[in-house]
């Protein structure tokens, strides 16, 4: 069984997880015994650092593996220990179990030699990192002294009885090394190497091989790569290389001065930076402290996080509300060596080029006492006094300024006041002509993206959706929509059919989306229970706020139930799945009125691929359409309508609860007492929306024994197999169960054109 407890950091806990990842990766006989709590192999549970305090969960630790067995009132905890130990303690005969043992079983000296050798760069890089941990005065040595604990009483023929029932410890083999030999061009620190090692990287991606080498070479970079294409460590290893160089050169000791500072237009993808880099940072021997800024933490805390960072990550908003009133930290931060601007082109979109703009112009500010302040305004180039490298990235730039960055027009960054082009000219780069790289000039969409769209009448969305989603069981799919309204629909409707759907948008807390963002990475299970569908990959329906840059691992699939706003959306929804390595498929779901805008998205997003092979953009160049087999589609309709029945009822119920309560409210603070009938009167006035709230009303007046009928008819046709009227064969063998537990779908019709 696994339980979670709650107890303080101690160097008991880091010694613990140290016996713990040991005793996962070497093979060792075990006993199941009576263990001390304290003696067990605890593991911390990460709480992510935009928790903020996180209810107090943090230090919050976990265990597997251990079963709690209760005689009377006494509460014992057995696990699997070490065959040798136990039989070393003499088993039962009451001396003291003293935890974990940490030192390595012994084996044949052939295999430690073959062992030592292999792992040698490994152990040497963290007895280094461990020794740079340890604290100075020598406290570490007392706290890895195991404290005696107090001895549980045991029953051993209760314990060997609850032995048999359970599995020793899993047996795993160390991983492969990895060979990182195509990666020795970019010349980077043999520590850099083996954190690339660890992270299992074998080779730079395009963007990354031509970035880097740039960057470490004192080039401001402004850099264009697909979605997915590893924008983040093209600009994050320099920035790591770049702090481990100062270290080496002894510079650590002078004047505190972060050495990056990063710009981040959403929270989400802060905190994401924040993580990849922190991850890379892992398999360092020494590692900079990185630290996000945003929305959701407490200032104070920030504040003394700013204090000694080497690396922030921030949304502009946060940041200049934090260091604008920090002179101290202001001056810090006019020391680094890089600015990064992460999905540029959104950072102007939400309304946060006020405070970008004001960070930069604070950034080239001189401090007090120094030269006077320059006008930043004012239309002269400006000269830079800084040293600090310029580097800017995004999928998408606007095409003109494209044109103008690669060359082909004139490069004077004088556009319109909140356009990219005047943000580049406020970056105030080092150089006169950045470094355009662009690693995608003909496509802006990721190379194993597959992309089809599905033409459906206006109210048949919700049955291509089914359809689709029912088509691809083991797809882990997300859905996105315009409305947040859409997503409270879709999200009851798809789990009244059976299928885990999970909702993400910005009128959640940040909380609520942050469990929505765990539950979908979650593994549906691999054994579910018979009859159960839980093996069914899960689905995000979302709003926008999950389209830019989030890296959510195995997206399978991308469905817009909406056509996207514009192109560049459409492009970051789609690049969703289909990142770094992996494939994936973007399908659009195409009204009738939405015809001729997808028809316009699509030219222009692949317009330069139409323009490079000599087809017209009308050919939907790229873009796959796709033919539901029909028939299915019309055998699904009885379920579909009754799951929007339920969903639509139910939601107008619980709408009108509220509006009740805020009526009742308003007509209590007013001391006006309303009886039933004017209680109706007053919600059914007539006006613009009236149809809609005519709806809603009768969907408010079904009763629940309605509803209850319809749930129970819903369910009926959910356990029954799904007739296709295709041929005898299909009638018995479509599965609607099985379909759910994961089973390719032939039988409900192919998806013509993907492949899929
Ligand atoms: N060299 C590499 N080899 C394999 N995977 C990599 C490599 N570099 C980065 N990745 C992985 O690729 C994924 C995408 O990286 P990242 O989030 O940086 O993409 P991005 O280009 O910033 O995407 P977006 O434009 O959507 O923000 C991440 O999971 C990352 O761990």
């Amino acid at each position: 069984m696994a339980f979670d407890k709650k107890r303080k950091h101690s160097g008991e806990q880091s010694q613990a997880k140290r016996s713990q990842s040991k005793a996962g990766t070497k093979r060792q006989k075990t006993e199941k015994r009576v263990v001390a709590v304290d003696d067990l192999p605890w593991k911390t549970v990460e709480i992510p650092e935009m928790f903020d305090d996180a209810e107090g969960f943090y230090g919050l630790e976990e265990i597997e593996g251990v079963d709690v067995v209760r005689e009377g009132d006494v509460v014992k905890f057995v696990a699997a220990v070490p065959k040798n130990k136990a039989e070393k303690d003499g088993g039962d005969d009451g001396e003291e179990f003293e935890g974990f043992d940490d030192t390595p079983e012994e084996s044949s000296p052939v295999d430690t030699k073959a062992k030592d050798q292999k792992k040698e760069p490994k152990a040497k890089k963290k007895d280094a990192k461990e020794s740079k941990k340890q604290p100075k005065d020598g406290k570490k040595d007392a706290m890895d002294q195991k404290k005696p604990a107090p001895q549980p009483e045991e029953d051993p023929e209760l314990v060997s009885n609850l032995f048999t029932s359970i599995d020793t410890l899993p047996d795993v083999e160390p991983e492969e090394e990895v060979d990182v030999s195509e990666w020795a061009p970019l010349e980077l620190s043999p520590d850099m190497l083996s954190a690339i090692g660890n992270l299992r990287f074998s080779k730079p991606t395009p963007i990354q091989a031509r970035a880097i080498p740039e960057i470490i070479n004192g080039r401001d970079v402004i850099g264009k790569a697909s979605t997915g294409s590893g924008k983040t460590l093209a600009f994050g290893i320099p920035i790591v290389e770049s702090w481990l160089a100062k270290q080496t050169e002894g510079k650590k000791d002078e004047k505190r001065q972060p050495t990056a500072m990063i710009l981040s237009p959403t929270r989400e993808l802060a905190h994401q930076i924040s993580d990849h880099l922190k991850k890379l940072c892992d398999g360092l021997v020494s590692s900079p402290y990185i630290c996000s800024v945003t929305g959701g933490l407490a200032i104070q805390k920030q504040l003394r996080q700013l204090e000694k960072a080497d690396i922030i990550i921030g949304t502009p908003g946060r940041l200049w509300e934090v260091i604008s009133t920090e002179p101290k930290i202001m001056n810090s931060i006019r020391g680094i060596d890089f600015l990064v601007v992460d999905e540029a082109d959104r950072l102007l979109k939400d309304g946060q080029f006020k405070e970008a703009e004001d960070i930069l112009k604070a950034l080239d500010r001189t401090a007090p006492g120094e030269e006077a302040e320059e006008d930043s305004d004012s239309d002269e180039e400006p000269t830079p006094k800084h040293n600090r490298q310029t580097l800017v990235f995004s999928a998408t730039f606007n095409k003109a300024l494209q044109q103008k960055l690669a060359g082909k027009a004139r490069f004077n960054l004088m556009g319109e006041a909140e356009s990219l082009e005047h943000l580049l000219k406020k970056l105030n780069f080092r150089e006169a002509k950045p470094k355009f790289i662009d690693t995608n000039p003909v496509s802006q969409m990721a190379d194993r993206l597959k992309e089809g769209l599905i033409h459906c009448g206006d109210l048949e969305k919700d049955l291509y959706l089914y359809a689709v989603l029912l088509l691809q069981p083991t797809r882990r799919a997300l859905v996105f929509t315009n409305a947040i309204n859409t997503v409270r629909r879709l999200t009851p409707f798809l789990q009244n059919l059976n299928l885990p759907a999970i909702s993400l948008h910005s009128d959640m807390e940040q909380k609520a989306r942050l469990r929505s963002l765990e539950k979908f990475k979650a593994d549906p299970p691999k054994n579910p229970a018979p009859g159960s569908s839980s093996n069914q990959a899960p689905i995000l329906v979302a709003t926008d706020v999950a389209a830019r840059g989030l890296d959510i691992p195995n997206v399978d699939l991308v469905i817009h139930y909406h056509v996207p706003r514009s192109a560049d959306d459409y492009v970051h929804r789609s690049g969703r799945t289909a990142r770094a390595t992996q494939s994936g498929v973007s399908i659009m779901l195409c009204g009738p009125k939405e015809d001729i805008p997808t028809q316009r998205l699509i030219a222009k997003v692949h317009a330069s691929a139409a323009a490079a092979s000599g087809k017209s953009k009308k050919d939907l160049l790229g873009v796959q359409t796709i033919d539901i087999d029909r028939r299915l589609v019309s055998h699904l309709k009885p379920r579909v309508t009754l799951s929007k029945k339920i969903t639509e009822t139910t939601i107008a119920k619980e709408k009108g609860a509220k509006e009740d309560d805020w009526l009742k409210n308003a007509a209590e603070e007013l001391g006006i007492v309303l009886d039933d009938d004017e209680f109706g009167k007053v919600g059914s006035w007539k006006g613009k929306g009236s149809g809609k709230k005519q709806k809603e009303r009768e969907a408010r007046e079904v009763g629940k024994q309605e509803v209850k009928q319809w749930r129970w008819e819903l369910k009926e046709l959910l356990s029954r197999r799904v007739n296709t009227g295709v041929s005898e064969k299909y009638l018995n063998g479509v599965d609607v169960e099985g379909l759910l537990r994961g089973v390719r779908s032939e039988f409900l019709g192919q998806v013509e054109g993907l492949g899929l």
